[in-house]
This record gives C-alpha cells, structure tokens and sequence, in this order.
C-alpha cells in the first residue's frame, strides 16, 4: 500500500508482544503524524524498547497491527530506506574502521549518503580511520546515531540516544535532530532525560508496565498537576518573622516548596513576605510542574 501525506507516518493499533509467560505490551495503540516529534516515555521495563522493535521490524507481534508508512515494518525494502534507526546497541563490528562501518550502513539500509558527511555530522572526523573497538562509549554512541541519520530518512527512531553522552555530545546530536527536523524529518524517541522530551516533543506517550497511561502535549500532560515554587530560606534564624501565609512543605534536603494552582498569586504573596520582613530567599524557582511530576504520579 502506498502512504500518502495524511497517512500517519507510524501507526500502532492494539499491538500486544508477548515474551514465554509475560505480556510486556498490552493492547498499545498510537499514531505518530508526519513531521511531528513524537516521545515513547515510561518506567524501566515498561515495554518501549519493546514496541519499537515491532515498528523497526525486528519483531513480529503478538496481536494487533504496526504500519510504518502505511506498510507492515517486516517489509524492510520498503520501510528501511525511509526510517534511520538508532538502536541501544547497534552491533558494529569492533574490526571495522569508523569509515568502514558507517559506509556498511548504507548498504543495510538502502540509503544513499557521503561517508565524509555523515561521520562529520556525527562529529568524528577525527575518529574516520579508527577502529569500532578503541572508541569511547560516547564516541561509539556517535556512531550509533550515524545509522539513524545516513541518507537523512524521513522517519528517524531514536531510542535513549544521548545515555552515555557528555554535555557538549548531547547538545550536537540534538543541534543534528533540529536540522533533520527542519527539512521535515519524523522523529521518535525514548529516553529518560525527561528535560529533552519536555523541550522538543509535540506529544508524548506514557507507558508504564506495558500499558499507555496518558498521552498529549507537554502543556496537556503538566496542565491538570499544580505549578511549583520552590526556594531556601537563610542559615540565620528568623525570629519574630511571622510564618508565610502559605501553605509550605519543607523537603528533605532544606529548602521549601509550595504546589499551587495560582503560582503568579502566590510568588506574589511569597516575594512581599520576604520584602516585608529582609528575609533572602535562596534559589527562588517556580513554574509549571515538570514532566517529571507526572511521571513520578503514575508510579
Ligand atoms: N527477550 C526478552 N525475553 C523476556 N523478557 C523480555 C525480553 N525483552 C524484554 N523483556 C522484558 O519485557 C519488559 C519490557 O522491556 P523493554 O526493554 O521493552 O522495556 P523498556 O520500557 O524499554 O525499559 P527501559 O526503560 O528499562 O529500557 C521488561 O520487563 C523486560 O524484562
């Protein structure tokens, strides 16, 4: 079948992948648009690597359908040339030269490419002539991604791409991600800095063991919880301060948070507090509440 622009790009309808015993995906249904940035989030062992290994073709599923371009995944002439895929592990061979294996990548995938280009895109030029096995883990990570973006696919699936990564690694391959995605590029990706799905994706689906939780936008997943404000408060005792008219919880580690629908209201209440009575708030912070509080609410 051929895919046309309103086609979804991936389309997930009641997969459920089965291993001896255990049911690790449960009925997952999704779609992922063309163009958009698409985020597979959850617990350890919730089933994403799972299910992406159904929609990259390397596993068949139990019940339920996988289209890839309107196409089934296992139908690799098809589906590969158009979907990079950047697997945990990606198995080069520790023998072959950094050159050597990113020029096999486009024999496996069917894509075409410059070598030069994509090792420089993936920021080893320096590495071309080294071997798989004296790369650094971070170096190797490169490489790993250098299968996603050879031929600058239509569909890139990322899974965890910057673990292992420095700062300065992370802030490249994303830099990379950015470009393929201005030429229009799909992106899915799984990954546990939850700060990198809340800065880039469109939609986010959360899994949690083998089933999807909730899925929206960063604004609708984050919406329904209270804003935070958090901050410290000076070493010197604050005798004949009267207490914050609010409603604080002091953390383990010190420092005071306040959840609150009305975040405006009551940094406004908080600041006039401090301003009232000399007091220094230390590391003032507020805002909308974080991916990492929805997460930590479907545990
Ligand atoms: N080949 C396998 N045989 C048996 N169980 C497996 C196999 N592969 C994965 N599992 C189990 O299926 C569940 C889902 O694993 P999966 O790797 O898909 O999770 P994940 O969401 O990617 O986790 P993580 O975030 O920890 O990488 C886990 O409980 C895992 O132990």
């Amino acid at each position: 079948m051929n895919s046309t622009d309103d086609t979804p790009v991936i389309d997930v309808e009641r997969l459920n992948l089965v291993y001896g015993e255990f049911h690790a995906v449960k009925d997952l249904t999704f779609q992922v648009r063309r163009g958009e940035f698409y985020a597979l989030l959850g617990t350890n062992g919730a089933g994403k690597t799972s299910a992406l290994e159904v929609i990259e073709g390397h596993r068949p599923p139990a019940s339920g359908t996988v289209r890839v371009f309107g196409s089934s995944p296992r139908d690799r002439d098809t589906v590969r040339p158009r979907m990079g895929i950047m697997l945990q592990e990606s198995g080069f061979s520790p023998d072959l030269t950094v050159a050597e294996s990113v020029r096999i990548i486009g024999a496996l995938t069917g894509r075409d490419d410059d070598v030069d280009r994509v090792v420089d895109l993936v920021g080893l030029s320096r590495k071309e002539r080294t071997r798989v096995s004296q790369l650094s883990g971070g170096e190797k990570r490169r490489l790993d991604f250098a299968t996603a973006v050879y031929g600058t696919p239509e569909l890139i699936v990322l899974d965890e791409p910057t673990t292992g990564l420095d700062i300065q690694s992370r802030d490249e391959l994303w830099d990379a991600v950015d470009r393929l995605r201005e030429g229009g590029t799909t992106v899915v990706l799984t990954t546990h800095y939850l700060e990198e799905a809340q800065q880039r994706a469109d939609r986010i689906g959360l899994m949690h063991q083998g089933v999807f939780h909730r899925e929206g936008t960063v604004a609708e997943l984050t919406g329904a919880l209270p804003g935070v404000i958090s901050f410290g408060l000076p070493a010197r005792p604050l005798a004949g301060v009267p207490a914050l008219p609010l409603h604080v919880e002091r953390q383990v580690d010190g420092t005071f948070r306040v959840e609150t629908h009305r975040v405006q209201k009551d940094l406004y209440t908080l600041l006039g507090w401090a301003e009232d009575h000399g007091v220094d708030l230390v590391g003032l912070e507020a805002g909308p509440t974080r991916l990492d509080d929805v997460f930590r609410a479907i545990n």
